[in-house]
């Protein structure tokens, strides 16, 4: 069982939910897990988790949520090591933008650069394709998680 950040980016409450649903699937399959809506950075390094997981939704034009940016900028301000620690992306988006899932992108792109693991492939959900993401992320996360 896994110490687990759950770090939300939402603008419209859709990412929101999802973290919802997903911490009660994972609190009950044993993790320890922190759901963390208005992000800070100093609060998550204080838990110590070995699993940082975000979960985020894009908007403007591949941009990250105002609630998951101040946390964003201060992770590559100050650059904590995540050498030997894990960490998985849920991107939501929308396909028909040229930037899907930039938000999530951005976060995968600099949780590589504080030398995270990634658990499995950043999962991609396409507001054009489900209209419930929680639908895709749930089993997704079950799978991926079973082993830590
Ligand atoms: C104003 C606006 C801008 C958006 N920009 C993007 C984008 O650049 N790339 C993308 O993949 N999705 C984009 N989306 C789609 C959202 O990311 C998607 O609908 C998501 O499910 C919303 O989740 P939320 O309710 O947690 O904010 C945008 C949506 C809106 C309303």
């Amino acid at each position: 069982m896994a110490k687990i950040a759950l770090i939300v980016g939402s603008v419209y409450g859709g990412a929101q939910y999802v973290a919802e649903q997903a911490q009660a699937l994972l609190t009950g399959m044993g993790h320890e897990l922190m759901l963390y809506e208005e992000p800070v950075l100093d609060d998550v390094l204080t838990f110590g988790p070995q699993l940082w997981l975000v979960i985020t939704s894009t908007t403007g034009q591949g941009d990250i949520p105002d609630n998951l940016l101040p946390f964003y900028l201060d992770v590559k301000n100050r650059f904590p090591l995540l050498t030997g620690k894990q960490f998985a992306v849920i991107a939501l988006g929308d396909s028909s933008y040229e930037t899907f899932c930039g938000a999530g992108e951005q976060l995968r792109e600099l949780l590589l650069e504080i030398q995270g693991t990634e658990l499995a492939p950043m999962l991609r959900i396409d507001a054009c394709e489900t209209l419930e993401p929680e639908n895709v992320a749930l089993p997704w996360l079950e799978q991926q998680l079973r082993e830590i």
